[in-house]
C-alpha cells in the first residue's frame, strides 16, 4: 500500500511550477532579444490581459526633436522658420515678404526671440542639446538671428523653474552693463503667461493688453496647434504681474517612426491607446490624428475637466475618451486610477519624470530607454531599449503567447497525471496486480515534467491567437472546456492502457515482465502523441505543422528513443523489468495510442465547424 501510495505520489506533476516559471523566463529573454526590458517576472503575463494603453505625447509617440518652424509677434507680425538641427544652419523670415531677420532688424521679433534665449537653461555644444529639448529649440532659434549671445549679457538673479503642474518658468535678470531696474522674462502655456501681463509690445512700444488683443493670441494659439505644434508664448517685464506680451513661437516635433503602424495594429487586438499630455488641445489633437488614435474620431477631456468630475463618473467617461490635454502629473494618475476601476487592464508609458507616479500606478509600467529620465525608468516595469514604441506590440502579443503555451502544457500534464493516478487507483480498488512499476513511473514523470512539457511552452503562438482580444484577468487558465479536454483524453488513455494490460495479462493473474513492458510502453506512446495534439488548443496539426517545434521534435524523439533503450538494452531492462518486444508490437501500441491523438483533432475540427456556423448565423443576424 505504502509503495503505491508512493507511486501516486510521484505521478503528481510537482514540475508544473518550474515550468511555468522557465516558460516565463523563456518569454524574457525572447523580449530582451526584442529590446523590451522586463523587470518583473509576472509582468510578461499581465501584458496578455492588458487593454488600455495610455501614452504620454512627447518622447513616447513623438520623437521628443523639437524645431521651432514659425512665430508670431504680439503685433501681428509671421515669420517661418528654416532648417532642422542645432548648427544654427537656417533662417527666419518674415512672412509674406520673405525678409530674412538677423538680430534686432525687426524689434517685435528680436524681443520675441530674446525672451526664449534668456529664459533658458539649454546649452548647445557640438550641435546637441543639453537640457530639456524645448528649450533647445529655442536656442536653435537664437541661434539662428545669431542672438545666442545675448543670455551672456543679463546675469541671472532668480528662477522661477519650469514644472508640469505650473506649465511656465521665468527669470529674473539684469543688464550687465547698464545699471538699470531688474527684468522677467517668462515661457509657457499660453493661458498661464498671459494671467501676468498687462501690455503688449507693439513695434518696441508697450501698449495695454484689449481683450481683441487677448483673442487674436488665442486665436494664433489654436491655429499653431492645429498643425500640430506645440505653442510657447513670452513675455518681459518688470515684475511679475506686469509682463508685457511678445508673442508665440510654434514647435515642431514629428511622431516617432512606426508609431502609427503600432496604435493600428494595437487597436485591432483590443487594446485601445490613449493619449495624455501637457500639451494643448488643438496640438494634441492633430497629433493624435496624426498618429490614427482612435481612427481619427477623437473625443478629448482636459486635466481641469478631470478634476471637476466626481471620482465615480470619472470611471464612467475616461473609457470613451482618447485624448486628455493640459494635463499634470496628478491628472495622469487620477486617470490611471480611474481607468483601472472601469475594469481595466493598463499600461502606460512615458519618458519623463512628471510620469514616474502614473508608471508606479499603471499595472504595466513602461519607460523609455534611450531618451528616458533615470526617474521614469526606476518606476517602471519595463523598458523599450530603442525607444521603439512598436516594441509593445511584440510585447503584448509574447504576453497573449505565453499565456497560451501554459495552457497547453497544463493540458498535457494534468492528462498524463490523472491518467497515471486513475491506471494506480484503479488497480488497487480491483486488486490487481499494479499495472506500472516505481522505475517505469519515474520514467513517465521525467517525460510528463522534462523536455516535451518545457516544449511545448516554446511553441510558437500563430497570428490568429495574437491577434484575439485581451483576455479577462479573472479568465482561469483550468477553463470548463479545457477540464473536459483533459478527461477526455484521460479517459482514452486509461482505457487504451487497461485494454493493453488486460490483453497481455496471464491466466493466472500474475503480471510478466511482458505485460509491464507492453503497458507501460502503451502508456509512454498515449503521452506523446498526447504531447503532439497540446501543441495547439485550436489548429490541426497540420495547420501548425509537424516541424514547426524543433524544440518539441528533439524532445520527441528523445523521448522515443529513450523508450526504446529501456525495452531493448539489457542493463536498462533489469533496472525497469522489461523485455524485448516485437516490431509488430510495437505497431499495434502506435496505432492504438494515436487513438488519443485522432479524437482531439477530431474534436479540434468539430469545434472549428460549429465556431464558422455560428459566425455565419450572427453575420446573418447583423445583417
Ligand atoms: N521648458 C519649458 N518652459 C516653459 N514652458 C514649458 C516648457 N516645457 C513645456 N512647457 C509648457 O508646458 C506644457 C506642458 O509641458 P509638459 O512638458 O509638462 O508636458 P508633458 O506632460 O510632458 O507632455 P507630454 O505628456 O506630451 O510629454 C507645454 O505645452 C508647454 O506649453
Ligand atoms: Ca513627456
Amino acid at each position: 500500500m505504502t509503495f503505491r501510495f508512493s507511486l501516486a505520489v510521484a505521478a503528481i506533476p510537482e514540475g508544473l511550477p518550474i515550468v511555468v516559471m522557465v516558460t516565463l523566463v523563456l518569454g524574457v529573454l525572447r523580449m530582451a532579444k526584442k529590446r523590451v526590458i522586463v523587470k518583473k517576472l509576472p509582468i510578461v503575463e499581465t501584458l496578455g490581459c492588458c487593454s488600455v494603453l495610455c501614452s504620454d505625447k512627447t518622447g513616447t509617440l513623438t520623437a521628443n526633436e523639437m524645431t521651432v518652424t514659425q512665430l508670431v509677434t504680439s503685433d501681428g507680425l509671421h515669420a517661418e522658420v528654416s532648417g532642422v538641427g542645432y548648427d544654427g544652419q537656417g533662417t527666419v523670415c518674415l512672412l509674406p515678404s520673405k525678409e530674412v531677420i538677423k538680430e534686432f532688424s525687426n524689434v517685435s521679433v528680436g524681443k520675441l526671440v530674446e525672451a526664449g534665449c534668456v529664459a533658458n537653461n539649454a546649452v548647445i555644444r557640438k550641435n546637441a542639446v543639453m537640457g530639456q529639448p524645448t528649450e533647445g529649440a529655442l536656442m536653435a532659434l537664437a541661434m539662428k538671428m545669431d542672438l545666442s549671445d545675448i543670455k551672456n549679457s543679463y546675469v541671472r538673479k532668480k528662477e522661477i523653474p519650469f514644472s508640469s503642474e505650473q506649465k511656465w518658468m521665468a527669470v529674473k535678470c539684469s543688464l550687465k552693463t547698464e545699471d538699470r531696474e531688474d527684468i522677467y522674462f517668462m515661457k509657457g502655456a499660453l493661458e498661464e503667461v498671459i494671467r501676468y501681463c498687462t501690455m503688449y509690445n507693439n513695434g518696441g512700444i508697450p501698449l495695454p493688453l484689449t481683450p481683441q488683443q487677448r483673442s487674436f493670441c488665442l486665436q494664433e494659439e489654436k491655429r499653431m496647434g492645429s498643425l500640430g505644434l506645440r505653442v510657447l508664448a513670452l513675455a518681459s517685464g518688470p515684475e511679475l504681474g506686469r509682463l508685457t506680451f511678445l508673442g508665440l513661437v510654434g514647435i515642431i516635433d514629428p511622431p516617432r517612426v512606426g508609431v502609427k503602424e503600432a496604435v493600428q495594429v494595437l487597436s485591432e487586438s483590443g487594446v485601445s491607446v490613449k493619449m495624455i499630455t501637457g500639451d494643448a488641445l488643438e496640438t494634441a489633437l492633430a497629433i493624435g490624428r496624426n498618429i490614427g488614435l482612435c481612427n481619427g474620431k477623437l473625443k478629448a477631456m482636459s486635466g481641469e475637466e478631470v478634476d471637476s468630475v466626481e471620482k465615480g463618473e470619472l470611471a464612467d467617461r475616461v473609457g470613451k475618451v482618447s485624448v486628455f490635454f493640459r494635463t499634470s502629473p496628478k491628472h495622469k494618475l487620477k486617470i490611471i486610477k480611474a481607468l483601472q476601476e472601469s475594469g481595466a487592464i493598463v499600461a502606460m508609458t512615458g519618458d519623463g519624470v512628471n510620469d514616474a507616479v502614473a508608471l508606479k500606478s499603471a499595472d504595466i509600467g513602461i519607460a523609455m530607454g534611450q531618451t528616458g529620465t533615470d526617474v521614469s525608468k526606476e518606476a517602471a516595469n519595463m523598458i523599450l531599449v530603442d525607444d521603439d514604441f512598436s516594441a509593445i506590440m511584440n510585447a503584448v502579443e509574447e504576453g497573449k503567447g505565453i499565456f497560451y503555451n501554459i495552457k497547453n502544457f497544463v493540458r498535457f500534464q494534468l492528462s498524463t497525471s490523472i491518467s497515471a493516478l486513475s491506471l494506480i487507483t484503479l488497480s488497487t480498488v480491483f486488486n490487481l496486480p499494479s499495472p506500472l512499476n516505481a522505475m517505469q513511473i519515474l520514467w513517465i514523470n521525467i517525460i510528463m515534467d522534462g523536455p516535451p512539457a518545457q516544449s511545448l511552452g516554446v511553441e510558437p503562438v500563430d497570428k490568429d491567437t495574437l491577434r484575439q482580444p485581451p483576455r479577462s484577468v479573472g479568465d482561469t487558465i483550468l477553463s470548463r472546456a479545457l477540464v473536459l479536454k483533459i478527461l477526455m483524453s484521460a479517459v482514452v488513455i486509461i482505457s487504451g492502457t487497461l485494454f493493453i494490460f488486460w490483453k497481455e495479462m496471464p491466466e493466472d493473474r500474475a503480471s510478466t515482465p511482458r505485460t509491464t513492458t507492453m503497458t507501460f510502453t502503451c502508456f509512454v506512446f498515449f503521452d506523446l502523441f498526447n504531447a503532439l495534439t497540446c501543441r495547439s488548443q485550436t489548429k490541426l496539426i497540420f495547420e501548425i505543422g509537424f516541424l514547426g517545434n524543433r524544440m518539441f521534435l528533439y524532445s520527441i524523439l528523445g523521448s522515443i528513443l529513450g523508450q526504446l533503450a529501456v525495452i531493448y538494452i539489457p542493463p536498462l531492462q533489469r533496472v525497469f523489468q522489461t523485455e524485448n518486444l516485437g516490431v509488430l508490437d510495437l505497431l499495434f501500441l502506435t496505432g492504438l495510442a494515436s487513438s488519443v491523438f485522432m479524437l482531439s483533432e477530431l474534436l479540434k475540427l468539430y469545434e472549428k465547424h460549429c465556431c464558422s456556423t455560428q459566425r455565419v448565423q450572427t453575420h446573418h443576424e447583423d445583417v
